[in-house]
């Protein structure tokens, strides 16, 4: 009998069904999910919008390469095209976050002719040799290196550094505004600032990866969007596929036009089942208000565990935005999320000590106001 390799730790639950915000383990028993997959399940479990437009998709053609046109991709751009600023021309399809930051990558070192590559502390950008290449953790990064040469880390929120750091020889900058896996660290909006305006000085490309914060959760579409600021690439992943694996990078005409023929490929990226996808999350997302959703019952959800957890002695910092929310306490918060899960709520961890919640937008009051109240039960147990 074969083993699944195992690089994250075994949960000890198998989930036999899941629908909206819920999951239900194969003893029946129903659990709240605010882990979703790390993110993916932001439109809720099988949304029926996302479910009917792949299975129909399934039905039509659900391979083609981007040599052929299929029509759900032009459906596709159209849609997708409402929901980014106009300087975005450009779409590109991959499979997974990685893969989508390892493009940015080499599309910043192409277009610009440029080497270097500025990240910070405490990023997490994937674990493909290029996205790994920028993201902070040692504890990833330790027996695999070396990774890609010229790359640079900054203090993440240091607005002094970075015009040492960010120089006429960079290529590209890649930043979270909020930082998932690195703890729910919010970039600061001096900082957001100071990042545009000196890529912008040296004729550097910003990528912000909103692989996490993007699609709605943090309350706007775009987290860059509360910071008024706009990245030359945006990536995006996760919740744009509405539980398909894919990811997207939007680019402007002038980054486009420096890439050629062979710049990059992928058998699957762009396919018409990751395009229905995206469609159809997106007629989601504009429909259904979704950013604005989340920004609601995320200000709910934050005031709630404000008033129930505030002033506990382990209890450090409650921060992040719409429904991306990161308890950060004083101890690690494995115990913490094992008590969770047994009282029926799915959450995961963030940073060393950070408790973290990426709740669909379909919560209700009730999910709300049941998950407050065992995070208090369960972060009171331990804390003793
Ligand atoms: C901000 C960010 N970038 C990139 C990634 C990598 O995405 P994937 O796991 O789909 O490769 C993640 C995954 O957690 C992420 O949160």
């Amino acid at each position: 009998m074969l083993k699944y390799l195992m690089f994250y730790e075994d949960r000890g639950l198998e989930i036999s069904y899941a629908e909206g915000q819920y999951v239900w383990d194969s003893n029946g028993l129903k659990y709240i999910d605010m882990h979703t997959g790390h993110g993916v399940a932001f439109l809720g479990h099988r949304n029926p919008h996302v479910v009917k437009a792949l299975t129909e998709q399934l039905n039509k053609v659900s391979i083609a390469s981007t040599s052929f046109r299929v029509r759900v991709r032009e459906e596709m751009l159209n849609i997708l095209s409402k929901i980014v600023p106009n300087s975005f021309e450009y779409v590109y399809l991959l499979n997974s976050g990685s893969e989508i930051v390892d493009f940015a990558l080499k599309v910043a070192r192409k277009a610009t002719g440029r080497k270097k590559i500025v990240y910070f502390t405490n990023s997490f950008h994937g674990r493909t040799f290029g996205a790994l290449s920028v993201t902070s953790n040692i504890r990833y990064r330790r027996g695999v290196e070396p990774l890609l040469q010229d790359t640079y880390q900054a203090k993440f929120n240091n607005v002094d550094e970075l015009d040492k750091v960010v120089d006429n020889e960079t290529a590209a900058v890649i930043v979270e505004l909020i930082q998932g896996e690195g703890g729910v660290n919010v970039a600061s909006k001096e900082f957001a600032k100071a990042v545009r305006a000196r890529t912008l000085e040296t004729g550097s490309i910003l990528i912000i990866d909103e692989i996490q914060t993007g699609f709605g959760r943090t309350g706007t579409t775009w987290l860059f969007e509360q910071y008024n600021i706009v990245p030359d690439i945006l990536l995006a992943g996760k919740a744009i596929g509405g539980g398909f694996p894919v990811s997207v990078a939007f680019l402007p005409h002038e980054i486009a036009s420096k890439l050629e023929p062979g710049t990059h490929g992928s058998t699957y990226g762009g396919n018409p089942l990751a395009c229905a996808a995206v469609k159809a999350a997106t007629e989601v997302l504009i429909q259904d208000s979704v950013p604005l959703k989340a920004y609601d019952k995320g200000r709910e959800l934050i005031d709630l565990l404000k008033k129930e957890l505030s002033g506990h002695r382990i209890v450090r910092e409650i921060r992040g935005a719409g429904l991306m929310i990161g308890i950060d306490l004083r101890i690690e918060p494995t115990k913490t999320i094992k008590c969770l899960q047994n009282n029926g709520l799915l959450a995961l961890k963030a940073g060393v000590t950070v408790l973290r919640l990426l709740p669909p937008y379909v919560i209700n009051r009730d999910d709300i106001a049941y998950a407050v109240n065992v995070i208090g039960k369960c972060i009171e147990e331990s804390s003793s």
